[in-house]
């Protein structure tokens, strides 16, 4: 909590100064954002002494924390102020560090390490833009490269491995720095016992996150038991006996032995025996680091020897993360992090500076009290959805969960009928919105839909607002006939001045929600005919008790989707095309299957475009495959990041499937861009993955 003592003087005078003097507190400009409603109410109250001839006021003000969520909307406040500015020159620059950086340091991440993103972004995008090479650069391409330069190097304040890459021992794939996940960090054997040590002060999460990542093991099918060693809480065993039943989990622990050491030697020998694959102990914690603590560490660590002990970080520890984490790390020598309470008002800034101390890798993140409020983390999809831009492996993830607790049949049959040239309906939307709302609060998983969390954030933002919005739009289906569900939703559309419907090519474009510069100068030269909704739109508004806005919007989401599935995934689709698959084989995509997002020229000049080292990888057999691993991968080759880069719009085109809702909803056409350059295409891919049931895309 960050306090700011204001000294207010007043003094006795006419009421016009007192009053000047409140209205610089409650006035526009930076002041103002940082009343928040406590202060108002303890100057009003002062104000009210005031006025009884009080000579001297003092305020003692506490702040609101800068929640994490802040964090990402001043950053991207600041990207858009960026995008307003006539020409990106150093002043420039200078003002969008200088915002990027308070907010950071406001969220507690450390000085030195602030003052470090600072000067190293400076020096690479200062070196960037002076490089004769890029002169033509227009300011557009200027500006998407310092977004980019910022994105990546808060990527590197939260991934200790940056700039490495590790390859994924199943698929051989290799794993971009920013995209490793807890399979990277520690990967328990089958058939084998692998004993996994918390550590951490007391009330940290320790005993919550043992629950959850038990939950996370069983649930891959490990057969996993948790040991309680504290014997310094009263009532931990009794907590950690409740979280296992809970999710059925087997126990270890004792209400009269009280040596942590020996109990845990003793359960981890006992799962040993019964052949137990992942054994969680959970360790005693302090209310600061003590010498007794770290003893009993090392006598706990010599005794059970883990294959992995994790620190657990409370996202609210601070500034005092850094030393806390030092410390824990020489006593313990964890190798992996989990940060907790970043569901609550953390900043978190703490948290990300320990990471960079210790430079231990962030494993998961505790989202909530329940047992499945564990998510695996991941560098660049966490930036990336802190930045309002989704989290498309987070979502995978959970589609990937939810395919473990059934569902899997239904998500297969759609994969089948769109790869034999089914049309995505709206009764499939129907169902991939349902499968949404069983996997979890929506507030979180909105987030992590490109689009989705801006539209879903008009609603509220929270879950129930989120719920609420989804459920209306499953009350629109439910209002529906099964001619409409079973359609892809053209007989909603005529185009004004014709009774007619719209001819295929033309409502395309029409209703098409794209907001790529190169779509707007196309609408410029050829006005759109315009489409309104017929009367079913107006029958099925008034049978789910929804407004025509209300069906026009769900009418958008649901063909921004099956535009997307169809033309990727679909019997002749471009994803097909770039396998040299049933479309057309070893060819770039033709201009009848353009990505969404792009015209024509655009394929063909960014067809021209490649890098002749790329042209030369695609003609090899397997190059296509290998490069669309590479990009899945999120590890774009260095030639195809700079086409991205500069302003091509060809890679972006894709990420602006989804990225234009967001540009459409939240106005935020530069995150698009921006999108695109994180690695668009891979995202997409993984996004259909998830999407038709993780079975798509072959690598
Ligand atoms: N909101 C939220 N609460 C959490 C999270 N993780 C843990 N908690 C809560 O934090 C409190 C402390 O958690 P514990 O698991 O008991 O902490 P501990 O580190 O085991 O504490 P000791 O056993 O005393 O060392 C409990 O109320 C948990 O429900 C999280 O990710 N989000």
């Amino acid at each position: 909590m960050l306090d700011l003592w204001v000294n207010i003087d007043i003094e006795r005078g006419p009421r016009d100064e007192c009053h000047r003097q409140w209205s610089s507190f409650t006035g526009s400009g930076p002041r103002k954002r940082l009343c928040n409603s406590s202060l108002l109410r303890r100057l009003s109250h002062h104000r009210h002494h005031h006025q009884q001839q009080l000579p001297t006021l003092l305020y003692s003000v506490s702040l609101p924390d800068m929640v994490l969520s802040d964090l990402g909307r001043r950053i991207n406040t600041a990207f858009q102020d960026l995008s307003k500015v006539p020409t990106v020159d150093a002043a420039s620059i200078d003002q969008l560090l200088k915002s990027v950086c308070n907010a950071l340091i406001e969220a507690d991440v450390n000085v030195k390490l602030v003052a470090n993103l600072r000067s190293q972004v400076k020096s690479q995008v200062t070196a960037l833009l002076n490089d004769k090479a890029n002169a033509n650069w227009s300011d557009a391409q200027r500006r998407q490269r310092v977004q980019k330069a910022v994105f990546d190097h808060l990527v590197a304040l939260v991934d200790p491995l940056h700039g490495q890459t590790k390859t994924d021992d199943e698929s051989g794939a290799v794993v971009a720095s920013g995209n490793a996940g807890p399979g990277d960090i520690f990967k328990p054997k089958k058939g084998k016992p692998n004993v996994i040590m918390f550590v951490g002060l007391q009330g940290s999460g320790k005993t919550t996150s043992c629950t959850k990542l038990a939950l996370y093991y069983q649930k891959r099918g490990f057969k996993t038991g948790l040991v309680c060693a504290d014997t310094f809480r009263a009532g931990a065993f009794d907590q950690l006996k409740q979280n296992a039943s809970k999710i059925n989990v087997p126990f270890y622990g004792s209400y009269t032995e009280t040596d942590p050491v020996a109990i845990s030697a003793a359960g981890v020998a006992s799962f040993k025996q019964n052949r137990f694959e992942v054994i969680i102990v959970d360790t005693s914690g302090r209310h600061k680091q003590e010498q007794e603590l770290f003893d009993e560490m090392r006598e706990i660590d010599a005794a059970v020897t883990p294959d992995l002990t994790i620190m657990v970080l409370d996202a609210n520890i601070g500034q005092a993360a850094e030393a806390q984490s030092r410390a824990f790390k020489e006593a313990a020598g964890y190798g992996a992090i989990i940060v907790t309470k970043l569901d609550g008002h953390a900043k978190g800034g703490g948290a990300i500076s320990a990471v960079a101390a210790t430079k231990t890798p962030i494993m998961f993140i505790g989202t909530g009290e329940h047992a499945a409020d564990l998510e695996p983390f991941r560098a660049q999809p966490f930036i990336s959805k802190l930045l309002g831009m989704g989290d498309i492996t987070g979502l995978m993830d959970k589609m990937e969960e939810m395919q473990m607790n059934g569902g899997q049949e239904r998500q297969q049959e759609m994969l089948k009928k769109i790869g034999e040239g089914g049309v995505f309906s709206i009764r499939d939307w129907r169902e991939q919105l349902s499968n949404i709302m069983g996997m979890g609060p929506l507030s979180k998983i909105a987030g992590m839909i490109p689009g989705m969390g801006q539209m879903l954030s008009g609603a509220g933002g929270d879950d129930e607002a989120a719920g609420g919005k989804m459920k209306r739009m499953m009350f629109i289906t439910d209002a529906m006939t099964a001619e409409e569900l079973d359609s892809d939703g053209r007989l909603f559309y005529v185009p004004i001045r014709s009774k007619k419907p719209p001819v295929a090519d033309t409502k395309e474009v029409a209703i098409a929600e794209s907001s790529t510069a190169a779509e707007k100068s196309k609408k410029k030269k050829k006005p759109q005919p315009k489409v309104r909704m017929t009367a079913r739109a107006r029958r099925v508004a008034r049978g789910s008790g929804t407004s025509v806005k209300e069906v026009e919007e769900f009418l958008m989401q649901y063909r921004m989707v099956g535009k997307m599935i169809n033309r990727f995934g679909g019997k002749d689709g471009w994803l097909k095309q770039m396998q040299g698959g049933a479309g057309g084989k070893g060819k770039m995509p033709t201009p009848g299957m353009l990505p969404p997002g792009m015209s024509r020229e655009q394929v063909m000049q960014m067809q021209n475009a490649l890098p002749p080292e790329i042209k030369a990888q695609l003609r090899q057999p397997g190059g296509r495959e290998k490069l669309m691993q590479q990009i899945q991968s999120g590890n774009m080759p260095e030639g195809l990041a700079g086409l991205a880069g500069g302003g091509m719009g060809g890679l972006g085109g894709l990420a602006n499937m989804f990225g234009g809702a967001g540009g459409g909803a939240g106005g935020m056409p530069d995150m698009s861009q921006l999108m695109s350059q994180m690695g668009g295409m891979g995202g997409m891919m993984n996004m259909m993955k998830g999407m038709m049931g993780g079975g798509a895309p072959p690598r």
